[in-house]
């Protein structure tokens, strides 16, 4: 889906980048400046034929040298004021560019902060970094420099052709004739080239994807020896990036010639039926030079309008890919009027929940409804892919039901503010992502002004003490990225500290413990439930061992969406096949829980 979006050839370009060029309206001060260093510069190049024609018309041909000396340091000047204009110009223009980029990318980068699960759940990683790095970039390359170019660029057409009809209206109407083919191939040009770089921002997002995928996946990779078709596949991709890029090149190499062709039938234009007219004593020599500089800066602004219209088209795809993912509709937000939870004593009721994922068939979860009371254990058993992990993403928020509805101390977790619901519930995944720095920074992600004394309250909780205290740099241990150098097992309990600092009222752990062998294990769950006891949290937890479904207060059967039976662990042992089933099947006994 998002490989077919990349590949249409940006439909209203334009106006995606007519909205881009509001992002300058922050540096309104940087974009005028250049404006006018612009057109100053290009006023001092206007300047210069006359020059040249004063020195030959009134100097040369006069034989007076005072008017040439005059003019050559006139000449002088203007390069001296073109110079320092070209100057501000280009300084001014970059920084009013870099600020948009530097907008766009705050903006797209707060944006993915808040998309929904059911986005990230589709959206491919490497997509998403083009549009944040390269997108933004070819939208910076034309905002900014390339729009008050475009704008002078056209100033010096309209002040170039007024100057030619002064000099001499006939030679002016002849050699403006010849502008017609250039603008002929223009025109096409833009047609075959805008396409083109929908092609390629598209590839080169699916590129990044295999690389950000391999990448993240390379133990899978190498356990697999799957290294050589990984290799095929970037290959397969960088292939078809390369060609794209060089049909790209093939479209403005075959195209520009030709805007060089006809540039040149100006020039014997001007030759032929100037010279005729010189003959004729209808024009001087100074003036048919001054003409002549006149058409040649006539052509400048159009070929560098030609190059710049390209850049726009090639801004306006990646403005559209990038106003597509600020656009896109966050689906869990705030209600209007929303209000903060109030302190949570723990209570939670599901009413007869019902939830598909967007664009699901299925529902994967069909009138699911049960009670906990506050301070209660609550362990959640089923067959593979019966809806466990789903229905506890629903707590907090992470996916909004279908139909039915989450309860919190009897609020529905749709009428209360984000902020609010997610501060007081502490998660547990099942991939303990960890963030690259230091332990401590990784244990206080949730509460970041917490003390260090707090810290290790929290990861002797955790169990996690004895290994940090371990370490040479203890909690100032840098981790890695996604905690590499720590095992699965001193993850998750980092993970664990770090739900337990913010001290949640309702905590929820989804396969937390599955990582870790059975007597941290049971160490672990020896500090939950004291912590369970001392701050009466409910703990609604994906139960892998015996011990959990044996302590629970209620225990919950799901097959296939529904509740297939729920109570505690001895009237199910003795009521629900399933469960004993499951029992059998699927949890491990506690062979060290007595240890
Ligand atoms: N993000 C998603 N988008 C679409 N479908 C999903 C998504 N996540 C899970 N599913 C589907 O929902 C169903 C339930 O998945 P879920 O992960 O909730 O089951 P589970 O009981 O936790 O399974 P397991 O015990 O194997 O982890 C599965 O059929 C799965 O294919």
């Amino acid at each position: 889906m998002e490989q077919q979006r990349g590949m249409t050839h940006a439909p209203g370009g334009g106006r995606a980048v007519w909205r881009a060029l509001g992002y300058l309206r922050r540096y309104r001060g940087e974009t005028v400046g250049a404006f006018v260093a612009l057109l100053l510069a290009s006023g001092a190049n206007l300047a210069a034929p006359q020059m040249v024609r004063l020195a030959v018309d009134e100097g040369l041909s006069r034989g007076a040298l005072s008017v040439v000396r005059a003019a050559v340091a006139g000449l002088v000047g203007i390069a001296l004021v073109r110079g320092l204009f070209n100057f501000l110009q280009g300084y001014l223009a970059e920084r009013a560019s870099q600020g948009v980029a530097f907008d766009l990318r705050n903006a797209l980068f707060a944006r993915l902060q808040r998309l929904s699960f059911s986005y990230h759940d589709q959206a491919q990683t490497g997509q998403l970094l083009t549009r944040l790095t390269n997108d933004v970039d070819q939208v910076r390359a034309f905002v900014g420099g390339g729009v008050v170019q475009v704008v002078a660029s056209l100033l010096m057409v309209v002040g170039c052709s007024g100057l030619l009809f002064l000099t001499h209206p006939l030679l002016a109407l002849a050699a403006l004739g010849t502008i017609a083919p250039v603008l002929w191939v223009l025109r096409q040009f833009m047609g075959r080239i805008s396409p083109m770089f929908g092609k390629v921002q598209a590839t080169l997002g699916r590129l990044n994807s295999v690389l950000q995928e391999s990448l993240r996946g390379i133990r899978v990779v190498r356990a697999f020896s799957g290294e050589g078709r990984e290799a095929a596949r970037y290959g397969r991709f960088n292939e078809e990036f390369l060609e794209h890029n060089l049909q790209l090149i093939r479209i403005i190499s075959s195209h520009f010639p030709r805007v060089g062709l006809f540039a040149n039938l100006g020039t014997w234009v001007v030759v032929g039926l100037g010279g005729w007219l010189i003959f004729h004593e209808r024009l001087s020599v100074g003036e048919l030079l001054a003409f002549n500089s006149y058409l040649g800066f006539l052509f400048m602004p159009l070929v560098s309008l030609g190059f710049l219209a390209a850049q726009m088209s090639r801004a306006g795809v990646s403005a559209v890919r990038i106003f597509e993912l600020l656009d896109t509709a966050v689906e869990v937000v705030d209600r209007p009027g929303a209000r903060a939870l109030p302190a949570l004593s723990g209570r939670v009721e599901l009413r007869d929940v019902h939830f598909r994922y967007a664009g699901g068939e299925r529902e994967i979860l069909r009138g699911v409804s049960f009670e906990v009371e506050p301070g209660q254990l609550v362990a959640i058993l089923g067959t593979t892919g019966s809806g466990k992990s789903t229905l506890i993403n629903l707590i907090p928020r992470f996916y909004d039901v279908t139909a039915g509805a989450v309860l919190l101390d009897g609020h529905d977790v749709r009428e209360v503010t984000l902020a609010s619901l997610r501060s007081q519930v502490g998660i547990v995944l099942q991939d303990a992502m960890l963030f690259s720095g230091t332990l401590r920074e990784n244990i206080a992600y949730g509460r970041p002004e917490a003390t260090l004394e707090e810290v290790q309250a929290a990861a002797r909780a955790a169990q996690a003490e004895e290994f940090i205290a371990a370490l040479p740099q203890g909690y100032d241990t840098v981790v890695g990225e996604r905690g590499v150098g720590l095992s699965g097992g001193q993850r998750q309990r980092v993970a664990i500290a770090r739900a337990l600092l913010t001290q949640p009222r309702l905590l929820i752990l989804d396969d937390s413990t599955s990582a870790v062998d059975a007597r941290t294990e049971a160490e672990i769950r020896r500090a939950l439930d004291a912590l369970m006891r001392s701050t009466r949290s409910t703990a609604i937890v994906i139960a892998q061992r015996l011990s959990t479904v044996r302590d629970a207060h209620l225990v919950i059967v799901l097959d296939e969406g529904r509740v297939a039976a729920q109570g505690r662990h001895e009237e199910l042992l003795a009521t629900s096949a399933l469960y004993n089933e499951i029992l059998g099947s699927q949890l491990q006994p506690d062979s060290v829980e007595a240890a």
